[in-house]
């Protein structure tokens, strides 16, 4: 790795956003480094192959494969000054490390695509299954906790800002459970379909097919040593659809959970403070007003979003390339693995952030106790309809007003009018508990929560401890 102070560089992903963070692991597929590493792994698997098909000797694999062990990118982007080409400066490099019967094998048939595509995709499918993955499986299965843990916590929901009927909070993040848990199961097989080629500079396997009368097959043989498979087409370049679904995934990801950061900073305003984010006893608030304690990690999460998600339209754009390619994409797709950071290093924030995710349970019934007696007024209405009322919404409507006005419950004004006393009167047990206890309405909250996560555990395999 190029070892330097990490302060000098201008991307904020390595010197603020990643510094907590395993930088390693994502240097491993993300860095500069390991961009050439899997490049002159393809370059490997290209020798390999033609050994096994005895066009080259074994003992030219053996030499080509101990040469891109000791490969650097300085060496590489050294030579690149000269070639101005960089795949050619990496051949350039490998065949300095090589005797004269190997060079002549160092990338033979293939053009740089070959090598850059397929190593991209090597790398981000390595990426997903070592990183990527385990990472948003460890925020799954947190959020599958919390889910578990307050699945009884009685919750006024909201809709518009406002209060709309009761759930519990633990069903409020099964939400979160399930639409991570699908962006996980599509990142995952959107990294599975990531393809390689080995098809030559306009995807018709002109140079590889004067050796071989199936170079699909050879094709084929080279991408099994990476456990790739072969574009159903190429052109110069893999099909790009493979990448831009891989990505749109990764960005819907980082939308799912830029919504969840969005409830838990709304969850955090002085006014509703049901949920809070751990405070250390030396941390600072506000430069200027001591007592603030603000919710800043669920807004530095929202903040990334925004930097990052508009970097899909860059990746759709990268979709267009003319003919059977132009290098117009080649600039702008560089740029991919800030996007798995940005949003890896949010997942990790939100990791830290929700292992000590502090419930304000006393302020969620305060809140809840406001609005009570009125969040009552949908199941009264239907209530009223199903024992026949023509007009129930009307009518009840009208009741919260004067409930509003008279300070009196709603199920109060229904057994004090007379139209409506006959209605209470049918009202069941059940029904009636319903409307003395309008934190029993909570639907099957409880039950959801519970089969949402069972069925989530069960899917990404995650085992949840307790
Ligand atoms: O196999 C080939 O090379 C075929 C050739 N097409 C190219 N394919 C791949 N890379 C090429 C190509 N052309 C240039 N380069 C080199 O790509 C580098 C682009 O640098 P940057 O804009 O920073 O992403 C930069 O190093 C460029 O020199 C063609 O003529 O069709």
């Amino acid at each position: 790795m190029i070892k330097r102070n990490i302060f000098k560089n201008i991307g904020p992903l390595d010197h603020r956003y990643s510094l907590r963070d395993e930088f390693k692991d994502y240097s491993t597929y993300l860095s500069e480094e390991a961009k050439v590493k899997y490049q002159a792994t393809v370059e490997l698997a290209l020798v390999k192959a033609l050994a096994k098909r005895g066009i080259c000797s074994q003992e030219v694999a053996t030499q080509v494969e101990k040469a891109v062990k000791e490969i650097t990118p300085e060496e590489v982007y050294k030579e690149e000054r000269k070639t101005k080409h960089n795949i050619r400066a990496l051949v350039n490099c490998i065949q300095h490390k090589v005797s004269e019967e190997a060079k002549p094998y160092i990338h033979f048939t293939t053009t740089s695509f070959d090598i850059v595509d397929t190593a991209n995709s090597l790398r981000y499918k390595e990426a997903t299954e070592e990183l990527i993955l385990p990472t948003l499986k460890e925020l799954e299965k947190l959020l599958m906790e919390i889910a578990l843990r307050e699945k009884e916590t009685v919750q006024v929901g909201r809709t518009h800002g406002q209060h709309a009927v009761p759930i519990t909070f633990g069903f409020a993040i099964a939400e979160y459970v399930s639409r991570l848990g699908n962006t996980i199961q599509d990142i995952e097989e959107s990294s599975k379909q990531l393809k390689g080629k080995i098809a030559g500079a306009v995807g018709a396997y002109n140079a590889s097919h004067l050796f071989f009368d199936q170079p699909e097959s050879f094709e084929a043989d080279v991408l099994a040593e990476l456990d790739l498979e072969a574009s159903t087409h190429s052109t110069q370049i893999v099909e790009p659809e493979y990448i831009t679904n891989f990505v749109h995934y990764l960005t819907s990801c980082f939308g799912v959970i830029a919504n969840f950061s969005d409830d838990m900073r709304h969850l955090q305003r002085s006014e509703i403070g049901e949920v809070g984010e751990y405070f250390d006893e030396d941390q600072v608030g506000s430069s200027t007003m001591p007592h603030k304690r603000n919710p800043i990690n669920y807004e530095n999460v929202k903040s990334m979003w925004k930097e990052f998600m508009p970097r899909m339209m860059t990746v759709y754009q990268d979709q267009i390339s003319e003919h059977q390619r132009d290098l117009t994409n080649s600039a702008s797709s560089r740029f991919i693995p800030e996007i798995i950071v940005g949003l890896l290093s949010s997942v990790n924030r939100l990791i830290r952030v929700g292992e000590k995710l502090v419930v304000d349970h006393d302020n969620m019934k305060k809140n809840f106790a406001q609005n009570k007696e009125l969040v009552v007024a949908e199941p009264l209405y239907i209530l009223l309809a199903s024992y026949g009322h023509p007009d129930a919404h009307e009518v009840v409507r009208k009741l919260t007003l004067e409930a509003e006005e008279t300070g009196q419950t709603l199920r109060k004004l229904v057994q004090t009018k007379e139209e409506l006393k006959p209605y209470w009167e049918q009202f069941n047990q059940k029904q009636r508990e319903l409307l003395v206890n309008p934190e029993k309405y909570i639907g099957i909250s409880v039950d959801k929560t519970e089969k949402i996560v069972k069925s989530w555990s069960n899917k990404l395999d995650i085992e949840l401890t307790g």
